[in-house]
């Protein structure tokens, strides 16, 4: 018997399963999916493997090597999921084993350690060190704590005449947790005879025998039982010895906990609009017909109610159901609203879990003990069977799309499995990405609209103040008189407040005043972002950081000074201004700590402060009914990211965010400050007018032909030599033109808006094409082409519909 092996080793010459003999002895045990050990190039280097297939011949001429172990007995992917991974690496260009890697959790990615191996035993005779190390070992692990440095010379040279070797071994990671449980063996008359004989003063072991008369004959966890019963373990240890109990270690999971119990919740009455919502979906998820609805909804118009009875529905159909929210603050409200309806039902995947968590997560899913999955991106490869339904919320959110290999967008991922199990997929929105709305319009997608808030409030008013002027009249440039006064009038009236500051491409560098000098990143060529709380700047790209200067570089000068503001900096000159205001920050810094967020947003929630502060990350799903007033101090820094993107971005981020606001009875009000006040994307937004926003932008991607008029391909070149990144792009560009079609567009090679980041020179090509199968199937062949390039050293990346323009 053969198997077919994916290895992990992400090149690209073992971008295809290699063949490898199974011996005898796994033969009955070995199922496609299973994670195996196997012996791996010329060295016989043990690497994990994923094996895809079994077959009882092979036309492989060569001696094969054998399977050197099993990893675990179970497969860890099913068939569905050994299709997509395939269909995932050759969509977006990425190698099958870091699409494995991505659908598992994190402990099931090998961990190789180095070990010695004594092969001549009777050669060391003459060196008592090495024999000690050994002791009657054959194999010890090589590192610091075993291993006393100093004789490693010696250890080279033994290696050299072969009397012993370095090797590596495969760790396995993926650790069940397993907790003490006992269970009664005896009959209920045992027991109270014993109890009866007991001396009184045997007092812990009267009240075993009372527990024991009445317990479950089942094993309950030691410690539970230790608790209310006020016992303790040598009593327990006795009574196994006396043979009244058995004892064995139990697994358990480790279940992720919200900082407050769930309520419990009920299905709400649908209005008109959300129940002709519902239906539609409803009775497609019957029918079991494939079809993708765009749920686009104002915001607070109850789009989550609709997806909790569209769960509630796919699970009485008798099939699962995953649900997709974006990796920010917002999982964990979520993540509450959906327990609250299913309880344990729910599995819960996102990167604020340990490993441990998301181990045993995944494996309640695997073993089909919950129905309903709730996650980040990632989740989307969660191994559900059945699945009836695929919710996307915030289905616009540029963190659907990972930005690192493989570059999968989880709603390509989505609607693959929903047609893999006739399932029906919503995407919703309040401000749904271009893409998805011009699908709806071709009737692709099945467009679904509410335009009402449930609670039947009214959309908050906005007013946008113009930055320019509040600076003329001698205010600042971070809260104009207007913002200061409406939040002094909420205060007032005990209702609470949302400030948001858009970091997202804003300048938080410093700046020489005498002549413009910026400390920038060694490795990236990027201005070092100021992180106040640790006292450093900091690279945003590769890490690097160094102390905050008192002084010039360049010319010496002490006037260096931040250039814009952070929420640190924001939330002084509020308690400046403002300080009877109580407020919670929110950011990167304050979320940091596990749980951390569910706590902050909790206290909010129970009014323990009045203002929330934060970036983006507070822009959405938010739903507290008291807040009437959301601020938005800098409403066009988006506008400046160097991205075709930005004005959708800046659209969609301001809408999110003024749809906090009056989400209760009380009305809502917004405030704007720009420099750009008559921006269309600024304007728009100001209505909540996506649909106008949507005609508007649409016409300007068709003028400059960009998606969803084109799709886009971005292909980066990366070396440690300028030079030689360019030659290959150039050398690739050259290439292309021969082969794409005539309509197709390429832009480039040129050099990336940040040329170098992590100390590689990147060259970039973009390619905009309506439809070009040629074009697709020579970068299909670039990842094989690229061996020669790789060889000397050049990274290259493709990027199918890019997020990030670097
Ligand atoms: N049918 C209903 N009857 C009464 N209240 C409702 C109903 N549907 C939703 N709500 C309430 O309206 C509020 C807004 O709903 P929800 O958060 O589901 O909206 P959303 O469309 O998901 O909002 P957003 O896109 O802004 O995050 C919530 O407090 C919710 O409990
Ligand atoms: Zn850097
Ligand atoms: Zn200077």
């Amino acid at each position: 018997m053969y198997a077919q092996v994916i290895v992990d080793v992400p090149t690209m010459q073992t971008n295809q399963p290699y063949t490898y003999h199974i011996p005898s002895l796994f033969s009955e045990a070995l199922i496609r999916g299973m994670r195996v050990v196997v012996p791996f190039g010329k060295g016989n280097r043990l690497v994990q493997g994923f094996v895809t297939d079994i077959s009882d011949t092979t036309d492989q001429p060569d001696k094969l090597k054998d399977i050197s172990q099993i990893v675990e007995l179970e497969p860890v992917l099913n068939d569905e999921l050994l299709q997509l991974a395939t269909w995932v690496a050759d969509y977006n260009f990425a190698f099958r084993i870091s699409v494995f890697q991505t659908m598992l959790p994190n402990v099931m990615r090998a961990r190789y350690s180095k070990v010695l191996r004594l092969i001549e035993p009777n050669e060391l005779n003459h060196l008592p060190q090495i024999q000690a190390l050994f002791a009657d070992r054959d194999e010890v692990p090589f590192d610091v704590d075993n291993v006393d440095m100093t004789l490693v010379p010696t250890l080279l040279k033994l290696q050299k005449k072969r009397i012993i070797e370095i090797g590596y071994v495969v760790n396995n990671r993926a650790k069940v947790k397993k907790i003490n449980a006992f269970k009664p063996i005896k009959s209920v008359d045992f027991y109270q005879e014993q109890r009866q004989q007991l001396r009184p003063s045997a007092v812990k072991q009267a009240r075993l025998l009372s527990y024991l008369m009445q317990s479950p004959q089942t094993f309950v966890p030691v410690k539970e039982v230790i608790k209310s019963y006020q016992l303790d373990y040598a009593v327990l240890k006795q009574a196994e010895g006396k043979g009244w109990i058995v004892q064995k270690p139990l697994e358990s999971y480790r279940i992720p906990k919200l900082s407050t119990p769930v309520k419990n919740s009920q299905p709400l009455t649908l209005n008109a609009e959300q129940q002709e919502a519902y239906i539609a979906i409803a009775n497609n998820i019957s029918e079991n017909d494939t079809k993708t609805f765009l749920l686009e909804g104002v915001t607070g118009s109850g789009k989550t109610e609709i997806y909790l009875q569209a769960i509630a529905k796919a699970l009485s159909e008798g099939q699962t159901a995953l649900m997709l929210v974006p990796e920010i603050t917002l999982t964990p409200q979520m993540v509450r609203r959906v327990k609250s309806r299913f309880g344990d039902d729910v599995a819960v995947m996102h990167s604020g879990l340990s490993d441990g968590e998301r181990y045993d997560e995944w494996r309640r899913i695997q073993r089909s003990e919950v129905h309903v999955v709730v996650g980040a991106r990632s989740a989307v490869f969660a191994p559900l069977k059945n699945i009836g339904l695929i919710i996307i919320d915030e289905e616009h959110e540029s963190s659907y799309k990972q930005d690192e290999n493989p570059r999968y967008h989880a709603r390509d991922v989505a609607q693959w499995r929903a047609n893999f199990h006739h399932a029906t997929l919503v995407l919703g929105s309040a401000t749904p990405s271009l893409e998805s709305r011009a699908r709806a319009q071709k009737n692709v997608y099945h467009l679904l609209t509410l335009e009402h808030r449930a609670t039947n409030g009214m959309l908050p008013e906005t007013q946008v103040v113009d930055m320019r002027e509040a600076i003329k009249h001698g205010g600042d440039d971070i809260f104009s008189p207007q913002l200061i006064e409406a939040i002094q009038n909420r205060l007032t009236k005990q209702e609470q407040i949302v400030l948001m500051l858009n970091r997202r491409g804003y300048a938080n560098f410093l700046v020489c005043r005498e002549c413009g000098f910026t400390p920038r990143c060694i490795n990236c060529d990027v201005a070092l972002t100021v992180h106040k709380d640790i006292s450093r700047l900091v690279c945003h790209y590769c890490g690097y950081s160094e102390t905050i200067p008192t002084k010039c570089k360049n010319c010496g000068s002490t006037r260096i000074r931040q250039f814009g503001s952070g929420t640190q900096k924001v939330a002084e000159q509020l308690s400046e201004q403002i300080p009877q205001a109580r407020v919670i920050r929110m950011d990167v810094d304050t979320t940091r700590r596990k749980g951390s967020t569910d706590q902050l947003l909790t206290a909010f929630g129970n009014h323990e402060a009045d203002i929330l502060l934060g970036t983006q990350m507070i822009a959405k799903g938010l739903d507290f009914a008291n807040v009437t007033l959301v601020g938005v101090l800098n409403a066009d820094t988006t506008l400046s990211l160097p991205d075709f993107r930005a004005s959708e971005r800046t659209f969609q981020l301001l809408t999110q965010v003024s749809g906090r606001a009056g989400r209760g009875d009380k009305p809502g009000k917004v405030i704007m400050q720009t420099f750009n006040p008559d921006h269309y994307a600024i304007q728009l937004a100001r209505q909540q007018d996506y649909e106008a926003f949507y005609h508007q932008e649409m016409a300007l991607r068709h003028a400059w032909k960009y998606t969803p008029y084109y799709f886009t391909i971005q292909i980066k070149f990366a070396h440690e030599k300028i030079d030689e990144s360019a030659k290959a792009a150039y050398e690739i560009a050259n290439w292309l033109k021969n082969i794409i079609d005539n309509e197709t567009i390429m832009l480039g090679p040129a050099t990336g808006t940040i040329p170098r980041i992590k100390n590689k020179y990147y060259y970039r090509l973009v390619i905009k094409y309506r439809h070009d199968e040629k074009l697709i199937q020579a970068l299909g062949s670039l990842i094989k082409k690229g061996q020669q390039l790789q060889k000397q050293g050049i990274t290259i990346i493709i990027d199918r519909e890019p997020i990030n323009f670097m």
